[in-house]
């Protein structure tokens, strides 16, 4: 934890303890629990909007449900705190799970959509369900929470509620900064990247809901318990909008700003009721000068001003890129690292994008695709690096089958892959891109994460080494702690491929690597390939650059509106005429492909 972090939650921790010596009265007491209470309802939808950059209205929907839940098992089974909090977020989290669900279709509005229905069918269950939540009479007669036994009285449940506030934001904090934190902001920048380095972005949403489900059904209990009454009026979609405000308002994937936007949204209504009838107008004047000015809420636009006034530093220190051993690890797995196909057959409804490829690249050879606009090479690599189902046929890596598993069950199998279009993840670091990419071969759990066990100490201390000595290996150690999408477009190349190799694949897909290069460039980038190739990783190379496929490529398969026309060494490749013939309509002389491609 940086020092910041640490003097923030000292910081913390010290208010927490100060408010109830100076609280001047009971009211003001309870004013303060029922903002840790709204403070743990956005420490939770920060994971959710902050980290995977999904949006929930309906966050009031699971507070309500963690109430009801809570009080019911309070009144009727004479549940105590303890009990009560478990079995609401037990509920919670199932509510979590298919709250999740639609965000495998649908994302954006629609899911803001999804959310806000839930809220309003769980108010009207509440509503109508009289047996159950007592109606529109609500549930009385909660009892004085206990836990274990011990009535929590005096200053008690204070105690408790600021205690799981404090410790909350201090999970959510190394969760962020654990390998989930880095999986969920890969995941909302770009999904396709994420999954092709093995991160299952639906286990990652669904994480991410459930963090926040928890914590609002947990809150729901508290507050039902402090109230001592609930009834459906509490629990409305103008609260989700609150709860959302409080996470943007005070900074979204900031570790304090939910705590101060849930501070703020609490407190201000209580201090504008002097307005009275404007008091409504003033609330959203307020709101709307404060999110103008500061567009990434407070605590974020604090943190890039602080960020500004002391850069850090853009490169990594030297001792620390020496002590990585710069250069490529060798290949982890002693196998020989051979892709076949056979028969891989890809359709798009009346289309044949790909016809029964049999494709064969050797352990450690480059083995280069190419073939004219639209001969299915990109339907190839999707193919087999599982974005596009194949129709027929199959394919595997050293024996082992890999039709019909999913992109990320692929990448963690042993094939990477870059991007025709390079698909970095622009906001987070250079190092960090890298990072994300050994994230399949962390082993620490979510217990850990949340715990900053010596276990995830380790395992992050080995990660880094070996993605600083990845970027030693393509260069870029002096960009490590700059935001990706600053990077030139020939250095966002070189950190796709660095990215790739954390993984360390069985088999590299570079996907039009040279596009966009200087000759230079491509140079170097030749050398590359010739050294993760001499490593033991396998290369299969899309390419346009003929120049570069006769500098590096040991086999060249040439695919024709779908079909593989010729597969041998470049130099026979070359002049088959059935290649020719395909890239420029008739039979022409030797030599004229490389001088038409180049
Ligand atoms: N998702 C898709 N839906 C429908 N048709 C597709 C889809 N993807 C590719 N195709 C079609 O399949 C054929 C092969 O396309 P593909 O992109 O694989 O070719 P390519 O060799 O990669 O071309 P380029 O060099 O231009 O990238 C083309 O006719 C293309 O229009």
């Amino acid at each position: 934890m940086s020092r910041s972090h640490l003097l923030g939650f000292l910081a913390f921790a010290a208010l927490l303890v100060a408010v109830p010596l100076t609280a001047e009265n009971e009211y003001e007491l309870r004013l303060f629990m029922l903002f840790l209470i709204y403070g743990l309802i956005a420490v939770g939808l920060n994971v959710l909007v902050g980290l995977t950059g999904l949006v929930s209205l309906g966050q009031a929907g699971l507070f309500a449900l963690g109430s009801y839940t809570g009080a019911i098992l309070a009144v009727r089974l004479g549940a105590d705190l303890v009990t009560a909090s478990i079995g609401a977020a037990v509920v919670a989290a199932l509510f979590g799970v298919a709250l999740a669900y639609p965000t495998v279709r649908v994302r954006g509005v629609y899911l803001a959509v999804v959310t806000i229905a839930f809220g309003i069918i769980v108010e009207n269950v509440a509503i109508e369900w009289t047996a159950l939540t007592g109606g529109t009479t609500g549930l009385s007669g909660i009892p004085t929470p206990s836990v274990f036994g011990y009535e929590l009285t005096g200053y008690g449940f204070y105690g408790v509620l600021a205690a799981t506030l404090l410790l909350a934001t201090l999970a959510a904090h190394n969760l962020t900064d654990s390998r989930y934190g880095r999986a969920m902001l890969a995941v909302s920048q770009s999904e396709i990247a994420a999954r092709s380095l093995g991160v299952n972005a639906t286990a990652m949403r669904i994480l991410a809901f459930v963090a926040a489900a928890v914590t609002a059904g947990v809150a729901g209990v508290f507050y039902s318990f402090l109230n001592q009454y609930i009834s459906p009026d509490i629990f409305t979609f103008s609260d989700s909008v609150r709860f959302l405000l409080m996470v943007i308002l005070g900074g979204a994937a900031t570790t304090f700003g939910p705590v101060l936007g849930a501070f703020v949204l609490t407190y201000l209504p209580e201090y504008l009721q002097d307005f009275q009838l404007w008091q409504k107008f003033a609330y959203g004047a307020l709101l709307l000068a404060v999110m103008f000015v500061l567009p990434r809420g407070v605590m974020g636009t604090l943190g890039l001003g602080l960020k500004r006034l002391r850069p850090a530093a853009r490169g990594l220190d030297p001792a620390e890129v020496a002590a990585a051993g710069a250069g490529l690890p060798a290949a982890s797995r002693a196998t020989t690292a051979e892709l076949v196909t056979q028969g891989l057959t890809v359709r798009f409804g009346g289309l044949t994008a790909l016809s029964h490829a049999n494709v064969r690249v050797k352990g450690g050879e480059v083995h280069a695709l190419i073939g004219p606009n639209g001969a299915g090479k990109s339907t190839f690599v999707n193919a087999i690096s599982g974005v596009y189902r194949p129709s027929e046929g199959a394919f595997g890596i050293d024996g082992e089958d890999l039709t019909g598993k999913s992109q990320h069950e692929i990448a963690r199998l042993g094939l990477a892959r870059t991007f025709q279009n390079t698909e970095l993840f622009g906001e987070l670091t250079v190092l960090e891109n890298v990072l994300v990419g050994g994230q399949s071969r962390l082993r620490y759990g979510l217990v850990d994460a949340l715990l900053r066990t010596p276990r995830r100490r380790r395992e992050e201390r080995e990660l880094r080494a070996a993605a600083v000595g990845l970027l030693a290996f393509v260069g870029l150690t002096d960009h490590a702690n700059e935001a990706a999408r600053y990077l030139p477009f020939g250095l966002q190349r070189r950190l796709e491929i660095a990215r790739a190799l954390a993984a360390r694949p069985r088999l590299l897909l570079l996907d039009e690597p040279a596009a966009g290069l200087t000759s230079q460039e491509i140079d170097e980038l030749a050398a590359m390939i010739r050294k993760i190739a001499a490593s033991g990783v396998s290369v299969l190379l899309i390419e346009h650059h003929v120049d570069l496929i006769m500098a590096v490529a040991d086999t060249v398969t040439v695919l024709d509106y779908g079909q593989v026309i010729a597969s041998d060494r470049p130099g026979v490749v070359q002049n088959d005429p059935r290649v020719i013939e395909a890239y420029f309509g008739s039979p022409v002389a030797h030599g004229e492909l490389s001088e038409a491609s180049a």
